[in-house]
This record gives structure tokens, C-alpha cells and sequence, in this order.
């Protein structure tokens, strides 16, 4: 029997494996009530179990394994281990069939080397087509062998169709290394376009969920990205790794879905100041006692002096606790007050007592210590932000956020939600998560960044980003501050650079707007060496695009023609009239929906567009050329930008 059909037997035993599984997984969700000692860890036991047949229910049938390991030294000496996606349980106590590409033996798979083969004899990676096996390559990391890996140099270069994949079976050492951060580490990663920060982020989560799973699944784990069409885009990714249970979302989504404003008020309620002027609008409602509390029981009262009063409210707001906490804290305080006098004369202060007499303080709290609502605070101060913002704003900036309040009560947009949550934060702590990923990190603004440091103060950070891809008007010009605005400022910041997505010709033509940005980024190399780069001139923008989509669709893969939003429409309804079957491989995008994505072939139509578009619309235009795959087209009928041009 050849080493292949071996190879292919091996498949059938993980089929076999999987089936066995997932049957034993049925059984026990049937019989879960009765092996469980208690009625309530029958329920998280019927939970646990459920979840698991989900998992391997829709658990793709795909490879069962990438890779395989045959060690002659170390701790694993004469031992031979399958690699995949997903753990499979041998028979009758036997060792695992498949080891999950989580495990720590599977680092050696990404790490070794012919310098440093971590004991490995054998290397040997997997060719697929579909479900059947095709091939293999084999690397003797012991006697000094090591080669380029046509399996990874396809598995990269391979046309891209639909949502996202896993890169679990090419992960790269460097990318090895950031997927096994510890937990309690925050880290920011800095990688030009196509580097694979996305892939990392999203292959960390599933890493740390399988490394730290109990604590994780009670604390939660967020991925946090630019927009919706991106969500779908990556969506699959961590489903397709067996887990289910990440929250994945936008931060505008988060913080409740409201629609972008507009105007000079809009991007002032992004700026760090706003945080002070919040709290202070906030703070500004506890005013000064101006006489003493009084509780009766019966025929007996007792009094509370002003100057305790005073001191108990100095107090608590000097102690930098949530507001709404303060409220309670000053209550408390006044009571034990009240106690002490009662008790002194002769009163069992019972709990239900306290209780009672506690609620005759309400009236003192409402003037002293008012209980507040965000949406309230918010539309008070955007009224009148004069004297919150004394000394912190401008006459025309205070003018300005006025002139932003909404027209109609409560139609909040998104700047407002993000201070909306900045008092939500003020009055109360939010629900934090284990560990949150933030992708395009650099697009963040300080308030923005102040909303996820809420949510992580317990927990850590994988910050992801892109100094050069920054768009937004708020976004980051260095990583330091950034990540000292998302409440991590002690966190490594590490360079990727190697290129897995954009050819060497398509970083070429993009690189040349590098300098004009003004970000200190590193310089990176293409893993692909495969890409064409064409510039045409037309007279008929749309004429010109038709020809380029129609060409393309001469090759496989997707096609996205990304433009100015007025352009994008326009090249649609073009397209379509020319029988263009938009939504299938084509897709028209304004510029700022691209982030993030990938297309084998982009045709950037009107770049002058694009780079004129907006204040950081060259860093915009370098995020629409980096979206290519394989092919890049740039049709234009106006003169291209000067920094284009070589
Ligand atoms: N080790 C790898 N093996 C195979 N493919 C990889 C690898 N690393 C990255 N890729 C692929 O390269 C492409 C770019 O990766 P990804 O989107 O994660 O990069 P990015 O750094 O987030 O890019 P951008 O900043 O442009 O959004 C993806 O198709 C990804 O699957």
C-alpha cells in the first residue's frame, strides 16, 4: 500500500472517529438528567452537552487534519500526531485521533525549523481537494531539510470566492506567536494591508477559548469590527473553528445601532475633551446640603447635622466611585448616623428597619445626590454645554454641539451613543468581557477607545491595526496613545510584514502614497509574487469600468469595483443596465465600505475620486488599492493624484 492510500485510510478512521462522537454526544444529552447529581448541574450539564452536539453537528465536513508530526526526540519520541481543526477522540481510551491545532505539541508544527525542529523527525503537511486527499509534502526537520511549501504557497495564492477562511493549516511563526499571547496580556499588532492581522485576531479568539475555556465562556469573548459588510465578511471564521459563542459586532451596533451624524458637533463629541465635560455636567447636579435630615419613627426623630451631611457628600465624591453608587454610599452613611443615635436609645435597628426608616432619606437625595439618567444628562448638556465646557471648549465649539442636539427626543446618533455610554460608565460599571479584539483599531476615536477600556478594564486586549489605513478624522497618528486611551498603555506593540493577500506590483503602486501620509510604519515584503497592476485612461468612466468588470470576469475568483460613493452608484446602475449580474462574483463598493475586505480583482475606478473625497482620503485611496488578491486595475478619465504617480 503507497504511503498515500495510508494516508486516505487515515481519513477513514477520523470519519469514523467523528461519527463515534457525535453519536456519544446524542446519547448523553438523553441520558443528561440522569448522571447529573443535582437538579442544577443537570441543567449546566444538559447546556454543556446540547452545545456540544451542536458544535459537531455543524461542524463542517471538512479535512479532518492539515498536518501530521512524527517525533525522535524530546517528550514525544517516537510518537506521531494528526493535526486539525478540531480535537477527535480515539476509541476505548485510545490517544486522540486527530489533536486540535490549539494543543501545545501543535506549536511545534508552526514553529519548527531545520535549524530548530523541536524534535520532529517528519513534517508533513497535506494537499486537499474538497474531501479527498491528494497529496503530501514532507519535511525532515531533523536531517537539516526544509523547503518552501508549494501546499502553502497554493493555499495563499488560491482565488478567493464568499466570506473569509481559516488559515489554521499556514499559520506563520510570527502570526504563531501573536495567536499564543497569554491572556493576561494585551498586545497591539501593527501590520500593513494583508498581513493577516484580521486572521490573528480571529484565530486568537478561538486559541484563548480553548486554552482558558471555563473562564472565558463565564466572562465572554468580543471581536469588534469597522462595519456590518466586514461582520458577514469574517463571520464564518470562528464557527468554522468550532466556536460559537463569540459576540462579534460593530462598536456602533454595540453601543445601539444609531446613525451617523453629521457636522462640526458630530466629530467634537469624538475629542478626549468631552469625557471631563460629561462628568462635570454629570457631577453638577449634586448640589450643597442646606439642611439637616430628619427620620421618625413614631413619636421619635433624629436628626442629622448639615455638617455631617456635608462631609458624607465630600466624602463619597472624593472616593471615585460610579454615581449612581454614590447615591446609595451617602444613604448608608447617613443611616449608620441614624442608627448610632437610635441605638444609643434603647432601638434594635433590624435590617427591615433600616429599610424603612433609609427610604424617609429619599427626599434629602434627590436635592443632594439626584439620580440621573444618561439620555437626561446627554440632551441637558447639549442644550446648555457653556458651563460644563468652561475652560474646555470654545464659544463656537459649545455653539456647535448645540446646534448638534437632536431634532426629535431621543434620535440619538452614533457620536451621541458613544456619550450616552461615557455616562452610562459614569453612573454605573458596564458588563466587562475576559478579552476583546479590536480590529482597525487605529480608526478609533479617544471617546471611542474609552468605551471598549470600560468593557476590558478586567480583562485584555488584541488591539489590530493599521497606522497608514487610518481614516476616520479622529483616528490614531501613533499606537502609544491609542493604547493609552483603550486603557491599556503597557502593551507590546508588534510589527507584521509579510504580505499574504497584496502582490508585490499591486504594495509597489500603493506604497508610493506611503510617504505622503505621514505614519512611521515599517516596510513590508510580499509573500506573492503572482499580481498585475493596469492603469487606463478613458474619456467614459463607465464605459471603461464595463470593459475592465468584463475582462475580469474572464478569470476566476471575485471582482470588486470600489469607487467614491457618488461614482459607486452610478458604476452600478451602469453596470447593471449592461447586464452586469451584480451581487454574484461582482461587487460595487463606495471606498469606505472596503476595509477590510479582499477581492481578486479590484478595479479602482477614479482615484482622484476617492483621494479628494474626504480630509484623510489618500490614506482611503491606499486602503482601496491594498484590496487586491490577485489583480489591480485603476481606470481613470481625470489625472491621477500626484503622489500615484511615480
Ligand atoms: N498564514 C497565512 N496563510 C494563508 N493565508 C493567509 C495567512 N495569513 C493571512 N492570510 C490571508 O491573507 C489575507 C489577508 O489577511 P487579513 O485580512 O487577516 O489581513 P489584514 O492584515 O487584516 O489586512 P487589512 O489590513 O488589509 O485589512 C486573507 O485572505 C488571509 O486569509
Amino acid at each position: 500500500m503507497s504511503a498515500l492510500d495510508e494516508e486516505q485510510r487515515y481519513v477513514e478512521r477520523c470519519r469514523a472517529a467523528l461519527r463515534r462522537m457525535l453519536e456519544a454526544a446524542r446519547d448523553n444529552v438523553v441520558i443528561g438528567e440522569t448522571v447529573a447529581s443535582s437538579g442544577y448541574s443537570a441543567e449546566r450539564l444538559g447546556i454543556h452537552l446540547r452545545t456540544l452536539v451542536k458544535e459537531l453537528g455543524e461542524a463542517p465536513d471538512g479535512p479532518p487534519f492539515f498536518g501530521r508530526l512524527d517525533f525522535g526526540a524530546g517528550e514525544h519520541a517516537g510518537r506521531t500526531y494528526y493535526l486539525g481543526r478540531r480535537h477527535l477522540s480515539g476509541e476505548h481510551g485510545e490517544p486522540p485521533v486527530v489533536i486540535d491545532w490549539r494543543a501545545p505539541v501543535s506549536r511545534a508544527f508552526y514553529r519548527a525549523s531545520a535549524r530548530d525542529p523541536y524534535g520532529i523527525d517528519n513534517r508533513r503537511r497535506f494537499g486537499w481537494s474538497g474531501l479527498a486527499l491528494t497529496g503530501f509534502e514532507d519535511e525532515r526537520l531533523t536531517s537539516g531539510q526544509q523547503g518552501d511549501s508549494a501546499i502553502v504557497a497554493a493555499e495563499i495564492e488560491r482565488p478567493r470566492v464568499g466570506p473569509m477562511r481559516d488559515i489554521v493549516a499556514t499559520i506563520q511563526p510570527d502570526q504563531d506567536d501573536l495567536v499564543r499571547v497569554d491572556l493576561a496580556d494585551s498586545v497591539c499588532v501593527q501590520g500593513a494591508p494583508g498581513t493577516g492581522k484580521t486572521a490573528v485576531g480571529l484565530h486568537r479568539a478561538a486559541y484563548l477559548l480553548y486554552t482558558h475555556r471555563q473562564r472565558l465562556e463565564r466572562s465572554g469573548v468580543l471581536v469588534l469590527g469597522p462595519n456590518r459588510t466586514f461582520m458577514r465578511y469574517i463571520a464564518a471564521v470562528l464557527p468554522a473553528l468550532g466556536e460559537v459563542e463569540v459576540e462579534q459586532t460593530t462598536l456602533d451596533e454595540l453601543l445601539g445601532g444609531r446613525p451617523a451624524g453629521q457636522g462640526p458637533g458630530e466629530e467634537l463629541k469624538h475629542d478626549a475633551r468631552m469625557a471631563r465635560v460629561l462628568r462635570r455636567a454629570l457631577y453638577a447636579r449634586i448640589t450643597r446640603p442646606g439642611e439637616p435630615v430628619v427620620v421618625t419613627d413614631g413619636a421619635t426623630r433624629w436628626r442629622v447635622q448639615e455638617e455631617h451631611l456635608l462631609r458624607i457628600v465630600d466624602d463619597t465624591r472624593r472616593a471615585d466611585v460610579p454615581y449612581a453608587v454614590g447615591r446609595e454610599r451617602v444613604r448608608a452613611q447617613v443611616m449608620a448616623l441614624v442608627i448610632r443615635q437610635a441605638e444609643l436609645s434603647g432601638v434594635t435597628a433590624t435590617a427591615a428597619w433600616v429599610k424603612r426608616m433609609g427610604r424617609q432619606v429619599t427626599p434629602f437625595l434627590d436635592r443632594v445626590w439626584p439620580s440621573a439618567k444618561p439620555d437626561q444628562v446627554l440632551a441637558e448638556l447639549l442644550a446648555d454645554p457653556r458651563e460644563a465646557g468652561e475652560g474646555l471648549l470654545s464659544e463656537a465649539e459649545c455653539a456647535a454641539l448645540s446646534a448638534s442636539r437632536p431634532r426629535r427626543k431621543g434620535a440619538w446618533t452614533a457620536a451621541d451613543a458613544v456619550l450616552l455610554d461615557e455616562l452610562a460608565g459614569l453612573l454605573d460599571r458596564p458588563r466587562g468581557y475576559g478579552h476583546v479584539i479590536v480590529d482597525e483599531a487605529q480608526d478609533l476615536s479617544p471617546m471611542q477607545c474609552r468605551a471598549i477600556a470600560r468593557r476590558s478594564e478586567y480583562g485584555s486586549l488584541t488591539v489590530l491595526g493599521d497606522l497608514a489605513q487610518a481614516t476616520t478624522p479622529w483616528a490614531a497618528r501613533d499606537w502609544a496613545r491609542q493604547l493609552d486611551a483603550l486603557g491599556k498603555p503597557g502593551a507590546e506593540v508588534v510589527a507584521l510584514t509579510t504580505g499574504f493577500r497584496v502582490p508585490a506590483s499591486v504594495v509597489e503602486l500603493a506604497n508610493r502614497l506611503l510617504a505622503a501620509l505621514e505614519v512611521a510604519v515599517p516596510p513590508t515584503t510580499s509573500f506573492r509574487q503572482d499580481g498585475r497592476v493596469s492603469v487606463r485612461a478613458g474619456a467614459d468612466l463607465r464605459e471603461e469600468v464595463a470593459a475592465a468588470v468584463r475582462a475580469a470576469l474572464e478569470c476566476e475568483g471575485s471582482v470588486g469595483v470600489i469607487a467614491s460613493a457618488r461614482t459607486s452608484e452610478k458604476l452600478s446602475e451602469a453596470l447593471w443596465d449592461r447586464g452586469v449580474d451584480l451581487g454574484g462574483r461582482v461587487s460595487v463598493l463606495p471606498a469606505a465600505d472596503a476595509k477590510g475586505l479582499e477581492f481578486d480583482h479590484v478595479i479602482v475606478a477614479e482615484p482622484a475620486e476617492i483621494a479628494e473625497g474626504e480630509r484623510r482620503g489618500l490614506n482611503r485611496l491606499y486602503v482601496a488599492l491594498t484590496r487586491a488578491v490577485s489583480r489591480l486595475d485603476v481606470v481613470h478619465t481625470r489625472p491621477l493624484p500626484a503622489q500615484l504617480i511615480a
